[in-house]
């Protein structure tokens, strides 16, 4: 059997004498679309850092595959809220940036033939000359996911990728990457302090309380796409999941964007 795509146990971490999470434990397994979803400062972006290698822990062990977090890098992508493009750049040599940070091997126009694929399957290959600085938030955020598919990552990390761009493009790329997640069976980890967009991507979602934070529900969700807010089993897993946090005012920020 193969290893889970990410293992957890017991994980702790403080900044200085603040423990933002502890005693925390998660397993992923390989091609799960996993969102962790809680309210503000209850460490999700932390927990995502920690896979990512990008803040330390200070307790517990965090694995990715059979490898530990340092020697995993290479198979981790990051999708920021922000794009986090070289604005002078077109499209494709972001892409391609990404690919040669990473170290891919092939020269510049196997590259760039990479990644006007990875243009491609986020459906922007017709922006691929275009700089970054004209295109629109939602184009940006595209060339961004296509930078972390071009790498080839067995899992794409995302850390409130859509929370930043309009409504309409927000639902749309909602959707698009959940028909992405289908076609490559990557294993996706998406933070989200939103619930409907939750259950709108997620095949699984993790939720946090607030500080101190535990685990108050691990559900696995199957719904078709689209998925159909207004049907009966997509209200079922909504009402479960706000009835977990009671009487708890932090629910209000989970459930404020109420399907915007
Ligand atoms: N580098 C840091 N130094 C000090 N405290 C930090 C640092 N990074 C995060 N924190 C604190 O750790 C806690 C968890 O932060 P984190 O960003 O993981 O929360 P979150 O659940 O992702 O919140 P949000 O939805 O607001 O992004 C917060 O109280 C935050 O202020």
């Amino acid at each position: 059997m193969s290893a889970p795509a990410v293992q957890i146990d017991d994980l702790k971490v403080q900044y200085g004498s603040d423990v933002v999470l502890d005693h925390m434990n998660l397993t992923i397994e390989q091609g799960q679309f996993v969102c962790l979803l809680g309210p503000s400062g209850c460490g999700k972006s932390t927990m995502l850092r920690i896979i990512g290698e990008l803040t330390a822990h200070h307790g517990g062990v965090v694995r990715v595959g059979e490898r530990p977090t340092h020697q995993a890098w290479d198979r981790l992508a990051y999708v920021f809220q922000a794009p986090r493009l070289v604005p002078w750049r077109n499209a494709l040599d972001n892409v391609v940036l990404g690919m040669q940070l990473r170290g891919m091997p092939g020269n510049k126009n196997e590259l760039r033939e990479q990644a006007r694929q990875a243009l491609a399957t986020v459906d922007i290959e017709h922006l691929a000359n275009r700089p970054a600085h004209v295109l629109s938030g939602g184009e940006q955020q595209r060339v961004a996911i296509a930078r972390g598919l071009a790498v080839q990552p067995e899992i794409l990390l995302m850390d409130e990728p859509f929370s930043a761009l309009d409504v309409q493009t927000r639902h749309q790329l909602r959707e698009e990457i959940v028909r992405l997640w289908e076609r490559t069976g990557l294993t996706i980890i998406f933070v989200t302090h939103d619930v409907d967009e939750a259950i709108i991507v997620g095949n699984r979602i993790v939720v946090f309380s607030p500080k101190p934070t535990i685990t108050l529900a691990d559900i696995a969700v199957d719904l078709p796409h689209p998925t159909d807010p207004l049907s009966p089993e997509y209200q079922t897993i909504r009402n479960h999941i706000v009835a977990k946090f009671g009487n708890d005012p932090a629910v209000d920020e989970l459930t404020e964007t109420n399907l915007r």
